[in-house]
């Protein structure tokens, strides 16, 4: 099943064409990285996936069961694309409880969960300006996660992580793969990609190009 179809999309900014005619089709319970230089157009791509900004021409079509009730915008969707803005004077957890109530669908004891799994302490009374940027990446990952999202759009989501938690989260974006969970990724980072995607699409000459895992991307 094709949860996300991106139909001939094509975006400019101010004139410059990035993404010409793109398209890129993503099924259920596979992991797939995108993959590209910098500017490219990778975190464009994602928020078009998102409906947070829209094509000039083509359609990013969301399968109906992943769509929100009004119908704009996905639903159960689990989102890092830039940073989350974050209350810097309050803890990692009344951060994450801030967010959480917008949908109320979990309580305290799953987001002290989830900051476990990722190594936060949830009791920690320290306030999010004093955090690292590893710590912070942690906090827009258990946002990502906590509400038991079914599709994860992660852009870099390694970013500032110590190896010991890149080798976590790997473990984990595996285990909900396995869970039938969609994850697209991505990571200037060779061997994140190779190790946990199933597909692999490059930007190249301003469209998406499906890449065999495994194969070295000139
Ligand atoms: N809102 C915007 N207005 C103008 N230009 C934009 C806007 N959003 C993105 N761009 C431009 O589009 C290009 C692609 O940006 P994008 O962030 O998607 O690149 P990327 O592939 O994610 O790069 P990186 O690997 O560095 O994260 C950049 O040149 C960027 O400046």
């Amino acid at each position: 099943m094709n949860i996300i179809e991106v139909l001939n999309v094509s975006k400019s900014f101010k004139g410059n064409l990035l993404l010409d005619q793109v398209n890129a089709t993503f099924e259920k319970g596979k992991i797939y990285g995108i993959t590209g230089p910098n500017g490219s157009g990778k975190s464009v791509l994602f928020k078009l996936i998102c409906g947070f900004i829209n094509p000039d021409q083509g359609e990013i079509r969301i399968h109906p069961d992943y769509c929100g009730k009004t119908k704009d915008f996905p639903n159960n969707f689990g989102i890092i694309i830039d940073r989350p803005g974050y209350l810097a004077g309050h803890t990692g957890f009344e951060n994450l409880r801030r967010w959480a109530d917008i949908r109320r669908s979990i309580n305290n004891d799953r987001i002290r969960e989830t900051m476990i799994l990722l190594g936060l302490d949830p009791e920690a009374r320290q306030k999010m300006k004093s955090y690292s940027l590893g710590m912070k990446q942690k906090i827009a990952l258990a946002q990502a996660i906590m509400e038991h999202q079914e599709v994860l759009i992660l852009d870099e989501p390694f970013n500032a992580l110590d190896t010991d938690s890149v080798d976590s989260v790997r473990q984990l974006l595996l285990n909900y793969k396995r869970e039938g969970k969609t994850i697209i990724l991505t990571s200037h980072n060779r061997e994140d990609i190779d190790l946990l995607c199933d597909r692999i699409y490059q930007f190249r000459n301003r469209k998406l190009e499906l890449v065999e895992p495994g194969i070295t991307i000139p």
